[in-house]
Order: C-alpha cells, then structure tokens, then sequence
C-alpha cells in the first residue's frame, strides 16, 4: 500500500456525501436557539452594536495603518488608565475569510478593557479581493507591527473566530527572522476554528476563494505541523483550542485533532469545549463581563503576568 500524508482513518470527512459536507461546514445550521436563516444577520447585528458602544466608550486609535495595503489597518481600544505596560489582545473576526470586519467584530472590547487589556481589531483582505496567503501574511503582519509600536506590553494575546482562528493558527507557524522581530506572544485562543482546509474545498465556501489542493494544504496549519513542527514561540505561550458544544461534529473533530496535534510537537495546548453555546454566541457572549470565555481569556492574561 502506498504512504499516505492521510491516511483514511484520519480524514472522515472523504466518507461523507457532498450534501453532508456541505452541512457539517455549514455553522449557522447547527444551531438550536434560532432558525439558521436569523443566525448569522443576529451576529452581525450584535458585532456592529458592540463596535458602536467600544467608540462611544473607550479611549481608541481607529484605521491605524499596519502595512501599506487598503486594506491593512486595525482598530485600538484602551482601557482608562494610561500605562505603557499593558497586556495587547488581538482579535482575528471570521466569516468563512469571505465576510465580516473590524467595524462589525469589537464584542470583548469593554470587558476586557475594563480590566486594563488594550483589545485591537484587525482587518485582512477578504475574498474575492484577498487570497488565504495573502490574509495569512496580514495577520502575520498585524502581529509584528503591534510589537513594534508597542515594545514594553505584557504580552500579546492573539484571539481568532472560526476563518478567524485559522488565520490566527497560521501565526504559530509564522518565521519571525523574516519580519526582523519576535513579537511577545504569551497566548492562543482559537475559537471554533478550521485547522484543516481540504474539506471545504468541495463545498459552497470555496466560490469566492477558488482554493487549490495546493492552496489548501499550504494554508492549513494542521498539515503544516504534522508535516514541519514549528518550535513553539516560547515555553510560556499557551495555545487554548475552543470548541462549542453545537459546533458541528467536523468542527470538533478539526479541533481536537488540532490541539492533539500542538501537544504532540510541544506546544503548551489546552482543549475546552463550551457547554451550552454554538459558533455564534460563543463570541456574542464575549460583550459580557460575566461570560464563561471572557472569564477564562482574563485568567489566561493575568495568570501569565
Ligand atoms: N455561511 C456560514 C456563515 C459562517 O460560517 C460565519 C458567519 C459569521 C462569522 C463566522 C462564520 N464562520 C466561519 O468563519 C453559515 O451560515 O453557517
């Protein structure tokens, strides 16, 4: 038998029909509290509300360029306080890297900065007009520029949402000799992402992103690391993989699989499924101080300072 990079025990999803595969990565379907066709104009609805309240309320630096791009810029948020020593929080939005943007994406804003965490939201170029390497390189990007105009934080906490989540997975394999600096990553949070490109490929995601085999596996940071271990950025950055309870079984299987995978090339990983919530109000619920996520992201920051 010939070796195979995947073996079928590890990709399931080749099993599955084409209208199968398409529902296993279609989040808003899976979804219990409202019908699907409300799921994703409710997230939106309450992403451009929460945008609207950090403006009106939080000290911020809005459209600050992080390249030379149009499209490169990101959105700060302070906390009241003025210090030069603060944790950095950078959020990464999803929308299958084909929707969403900063404007709609500042849920966590006024929890976290109220607890002295200065939160940036980061644009990419999304499809059609930006490619997986290019929204890769972005967000790379994004990252070193946030470690040069800010040297002394403590610590740059990198955060995606589904799309967002791979492209965030992507900084782990990030060559920081290349950008001529290493940016203080302290932590992951990686919230019901796709680690693994190839499935999406036949389904109706893929029409504005005309991914190739090739695109597909360059940019997937599950193959990426089973193919080239990166060595972890540093012994005290942790990787959380997050997953909720009504993802859909794809979701879950490409999140173990993904931090199963961080554990076994050493990186610090963790692995939580959240009870009770599904790919959208596992981020809605990031607007409240009180929320299990928003909990958890607050002791990742201070229990690392
Ligand atoms: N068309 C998808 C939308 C979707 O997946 C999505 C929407 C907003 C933010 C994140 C999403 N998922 C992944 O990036 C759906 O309705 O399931």
């Amino acid at each position: 038998m010939a070796a195979s990079a995947h073996p079928a025990s590890e990709t399931p999803w080749k099993t599955l029909s084409a209208e199968e595969l398409e529902k296993q990565y279609s989040p808003s379907r899976w979804v219990i509290r409202m019908k699907a066709e409300e799921v994703v104009s409710t997230f939106v609805q309450t992403g451009i509300q929460a945008t609207r309240k950090a403006r009106a309320t939080r000290r911020n630096q809005l459209d600050v360029p992080y390249g030379d791009g149009e499209g490169e810029k990101m959105d700060i948020y302070f906390p009241d306080e003025d210090s030069k020593a603060f944790p950095l929080f950078l959020f990464v939005h999803g929308g299958y890297w084909q929707n969403g943007s900063k404007d709609d994406s500042a849920f966590m804003v006024n929890p976290l900065t109220a607890q002295g965490v200065v939160v940036v939201i980061v644009d990419y170029d999304i499809a059609p007009k930006g490619t997986l390497d290019r929204m890769v390189d972005q967000v790379i990007r994004s990252v070193a520029f946030l470690q040069r105009r800010y040297p002394s934080n403590e610590g740059i906490y990198l955060c995606g949402h589904s799309a967002g989540a791979h492209l965030a997975a992507m900084v782990l394999l990030a060559s920081w000799t290349e950008h001529g600096i290493t940016p203080n990553l302290q932590g992951f949070l990686l919230v019901s992402g796709i680690y693994d490109l190839e499935p999406i490929i036949s389904t109706s995601q893929n029409a504005p992103l005309h991914m190739t085999l090739e695109d597909a596996q360059r940019n997937s940071p599950q193959r990426c690391l089973e193919m080239a271990p990166a060595r972890p950025v540093g012994p005290a950055c942790s990787v959380l993989v997050v997953v909720g309870q009504h993802d859909s079984p794809e979701f879950h299987r490409q999140s173990r699989e993904f931090y199963e995978t961080l554990r076994r090339v050493g990186w610090k990983a963790s692995f939580q499924q959240l009870r009770g919530v599904d790919h959208f109000d596992i981020i809605e619920n990031l607007t409240r101080e009180d929320d299990v996520l928003t909990q958890i992201i607050l002791k990742t920051i201070f229990l690392a300072l």
